[in-house]
């Protein structure tokens, strides 16, 4: 994958005397998917505004190719809002070759660009009726489409799965996937955290309005600590207690969920759950992300649970 393409460097924001993002600086390479998960309220579309330049920064720039974004480069971006943005009265095709058209394609290029997405994102039965009669999931779909038809360099995503059957989110993820592959770096948020895990290359965790975590999922796992299942059977609830850099997550049965330190020693984990006799599993876990994003946000946002600051 290549260097950074998209940079928000030191962004920060507030509303009246509420900080919305603080601080906040992560980078996006050419064709990644770029998670970007919060709790409510955490910043996140704030933050996709100000890299559209929908709101201005207190502090802060974001850049496109080293360069401080500006009009030229917002053309080329593909943004799907929060609060969909469509006009409900516009039959589907027209409306795509409209947007297209506003973002400088040509009226064939926009008619066509138009029809290849109706069809890819399966509205071909929809393209004469109005936005406002569609479901909300068919709407999404083509506000996805609104998003793409003009070609875009750069897609930024605000909840484009939320609502979406099973079936639209396998479309949406392949579609996503192929603009990716297509070198584009697409930054989504969401709070389907398995979607995210399985889709996206990078993720970036924020609470309170900055950024606590930015990897891979698995460079975030390795940073949680290794977590260690265990089974033995003859074992009491406290075989595990007072293991330095150990730390019981949970206990179901005879089984005992562990999470272990940064450098502290699994064989005396092994040879403390061997002292009680029989061990009959002993199994290195990785955790999904809903378990790391847990962990790292509990305690970070004081507006945890949609509560404000
Ligand atoms: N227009 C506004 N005026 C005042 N406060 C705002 C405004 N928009 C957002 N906020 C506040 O800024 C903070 C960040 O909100 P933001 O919408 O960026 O969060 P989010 O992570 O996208 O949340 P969600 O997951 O609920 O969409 C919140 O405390 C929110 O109440």
């Amino acid at each position: 994958m290549a260097g950074p393409v998209l940079e928000v460097d030191g962004v920060r924001k507030s509303y009246g005397r509420r900080r919305a993002v603080d601080d906040m600086s992560f980078d996006i390479r050419a064709g990644e998917l770029f998670g970007f998960v919060g709790n409510n309220g955490a910043g996140k579309t704030t933050t996709m505004r100000i890299v559209l330049g929908v709101l201005t920064p207190d502090a802060g720039e974001v850049r496109w190719r080293g360069r401080p974004v500006g009009f030229d480069a917002r053309r080329q971006f593909g943004y799907m809002p929060e609060e969909r943005g469509l006009y409900p009265r516009m039959k589907v095709g027209e409306h795509l070759r409209y947007l297209g058209e506003l973002h400088g394609l040509s009226s064939a290029a926009a008619r066509s660009a138009a029809g290849r997405w109706i069809e890819r994102l399966g509205l071909a039965h929809h393209a004469s009726e109005e936005v406002q009669n569609l479901s909300l999931g068919n709407q999404q779909r083509v506000q996805l489409a609104a998003a793409l038809v003009h070609g875009p360099r750069v897609l930024v995503l605000d909840e484009p799965f939320s609502g979406l059957d099973p079936v639209a989110v396998d479309v949406m993820s392949d579609v996503l996937a192929e603009r990716a592959a297509d070198g584009v770096p697409v930054m989504l948020s969401s709070h389907q955290l398995s979607l995210v895990e399985r889709l996206c290359d990078r993720v970036g965790i924020v609470g309170g309005g900055r950024l606590i975590a930015c990897g891979t999922y698995r460079e975030l796992s390795e940073n949680a600590g290794r977590r260690l299942l265990v089974d033995a059977p003859e074992a009491d609830g406290n075989w595990a207690a007072g293991l330095a850099g150990v730390e019981v997550v949970s206990r179901e049965g005879t089984r005992t969920r562990l999470r272990l330190a940064k450098g502290a020693d699994d064989q005396r984990v092994l040879h403390a759950a061997l002292a009680t006799g029989p061990v009959t599993a002993f199994v290195s876990e990785n955790p999904p992300l809903t378990e790391l994003y847990r962990d790292l946000v509990t305690g970070t946002d004081d507006r945890t649970g949609g509560g404000e600051r």
